[in-house]
Order: structure tokens, then sequence, then C-alpha cells
């Protein structure tokens, strides 16, 4: 080790760490308390170890006077997301951010690691506030799924136990495992599109069926009381047949009745 005084030396990364955890964790939420859809499920972070820094900086040819430039990952935030989809609406909010500069990009979704990882990274400058001023610290943010995060993290487990040596036969079922991953994202995200097709389909006949009963309240209102309850008749057998092209057609007609009503006319 050199002269430094290690310890210090980690300070400015875990208040970055620290504080970005807050961030990304007050931004879930906040969206959930605003009813929104939260694409953030949950958020980790460490510090790197001087022992991991140490033994990457050398494996990088890191000169150890380099390090906070040269190592991007010493403070490092994880967000965990439902659906690949969210990762990209996640990596949106980092780039809007006026608080930290996006420094670049590295897409491990597209184009996969060797392994077969998978995970969307951005490197961000991170300016933390210190009693000597403002100190720009980097930080790398991993954005991936709960089933990326699932993968990784076994495989992390496994190569950490196999010191980096394993087997080619479980490097290639590790791989084939990682592909397996991803299309339970696929299918993960056809399945939520579906959910979300048929909220908006049920939502547009929903909407259908308030407006005729609306209008048919206000039938009465007016006191045409003959033709809203003929109306009411032919609502309820159109909708025990769930006849929704009928449904349309009566509501247009409800409201052309609702209109003569207010201005006083008969048919
Ligand atoms: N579990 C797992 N994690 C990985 C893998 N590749 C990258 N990562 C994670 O992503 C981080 C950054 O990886 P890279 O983008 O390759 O960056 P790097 O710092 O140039 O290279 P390394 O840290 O040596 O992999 C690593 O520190 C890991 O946390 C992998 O194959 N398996
Ligand atoms: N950005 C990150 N956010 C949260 N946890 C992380 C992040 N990067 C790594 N980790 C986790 O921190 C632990 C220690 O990993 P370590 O810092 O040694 O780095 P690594 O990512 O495994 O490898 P490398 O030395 O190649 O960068 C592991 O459990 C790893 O999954």
């Amino acid at each position: 080790m050199d002269g430094r005084d290690w310890n210090k030396f980690l300070l400015p990364y875990q208040q970055a760490v620290e504080e970005l955890k807050i961030k990304y964790k007050g931004l879930r939420t906040e969206l959930k308390a605003r009813d929104e859809y939260a694409p953030i499920e949950f958020v980790t972070g460490r510090v790197k170890k001087i022992s991991s820094i140490l033994e990457k900086a050398k494996r990088l040819n890191v000169p150890l006077d380099q390090i906070e430039t040269g190592i991007e990952d010493i403070a490092g935030i994880r967000i965990m997301c439902q659906f690949v989809e969210d990762i990209h609406r996640v990596a949106d909010l980092v780039r809007m951010r006026k608080d930290m500069k996006v420094v670049y990009e590295k897409d491990y979704i597209t184009h996969y690691k060797e392994s077969g990882y998978r995970s969307y990274h951005i490197i961000v400058e991170y300016p933390i506030q210190t009693s000597i001023g403002s100190m720009p610290v980097l930080a790398e943010i991993q954005i991936r799924t709960l089933a990326m995060n699932f993968w990784a993290t076994i495989e992390h487990s496994l190569n950490y136990k196999y010191k980096e040596k394993l087997p080619e036969d479980v490097k290639e079922r590790l791989f084939k495992a990682a592909e397996a991953a991803s299309k339970l994202d696929e299918e993960m995200s056809k399945i939520r599109q579906e959910i979300v097709d048929a909220q908006q389909d049920f939502e547009g006949k929903s909407g259908i069926v308030r407006k005729v009963l609306n209008d048919i309240q206000g039938l009465y209102f007016f006191r045409r009381v003959r033709e809203a309850a003929q109306f009411q008749l032919r609502f309820n057998e159109l909708w025990e047949q769930e006849d929704m092209w009928g449904l349309a057609e009566l509501s247009g007609e409800v409201q052309e009745a609702l209109q003569r009503a207010r201005k006083g006319t008969s048919e």
C-alpha cells in the first residue's frame, strides 16, 4: 500500500453511495405516493472494499495515484426493476437529473457480456458537498431486472467460490441460464403488455357505460321519464349481452335525446 489514509480516501465514496441510495429510493416513494407507476423495485449500494480496489487497479494497470479516475465503480448503486422497459425509464430518470452528470453508458443488455451478464450501466459524476467545498465523485449505477439480478448474484458468488476459474461446462450452463432469464424477462413483458391493453380496453368500455348512465340520469332530471326508462331497459339488455357495439350506438341516441331535452324540444 502507498502512504494514503485509505479510510479517509473512502469517505467521499461512502457519502456518495448513501446520498444516491436515498435519492433513488426517494424517487420510488414519491412516485408511489402520487399513485404513479414506479419503475424502481429496490435499490442497493456499496463502497468497494480496499482489497478489491487494489486488486482491480493491478488488473487494469491503474497507477495508485490515479485510482479516483481510473476505477469508476468505487461508489456503486444498483437499481432493480420489474420489467426490461423500466430499465430505460430509469435510465431516462438518471439522464434528466441536474444533481449528477452522465459520463458514459454501457448497454450490456443489447450487447451482453461473454458470460451472459446483462445490465445497463451508467457512470455518473456526482458532486458531494464537503466542509471544504464541492467534490466530484465517480459512481456506477447498475440498472437491471429482478431476473438479471438473480442470475448475476448467483454467477458472482460461484465465481467468487471458484476463484474465477469456473469449469467450462459450468460457464456454458451459466450462459444458457442467462438466456433463460432473458426469455423470462421477455415473457413477463409480453404478459404485462397484455394486461395493460386489457386494462385500457376495460377503461374504454367503462367510459361508455358511465356516459350512457349519466345521460340517462340527465333525462330524468329534465323529466323525460318515459324516454329515460326506455333507454334504461335497452341499456340493461345490452349490458347483459355484453354488446359493446349496441352500447356505443345507444350512447349516441341517449346523448341526442339529452340535447333535445336541454333545448326543450321533442323528437
Ligand atoms: N455477476 C457478474 N457481474 C458482472 C459481470 N460483468 C460485469 N459485471 C458487473 O459489472 C461491473 C462493471 O463491469 P464492466 O463494465 O465490465 O467494467 P470494468 O470495471 O471495466 O470491468 P470489470 O469490473 O473487470 O468486469 C462489475 O464490477 C460487476 O459488478 C459478469 O460477468 N458477472
Ligand atoms: N454498482 C453496484 N451497486 C451495488 N452493488 C454492487 C455494485 N457493483 C458491485 N456490487 C456488489 O458488491 C459486492 C462486491 O463486489 P466488488 O466491489 O468486489 O466488485 P465486482 O463488481 O464484483 O467486481 P470488479 O472488481 O470486477 O469491479 C458484490 O456483491 C457485487 O455484486
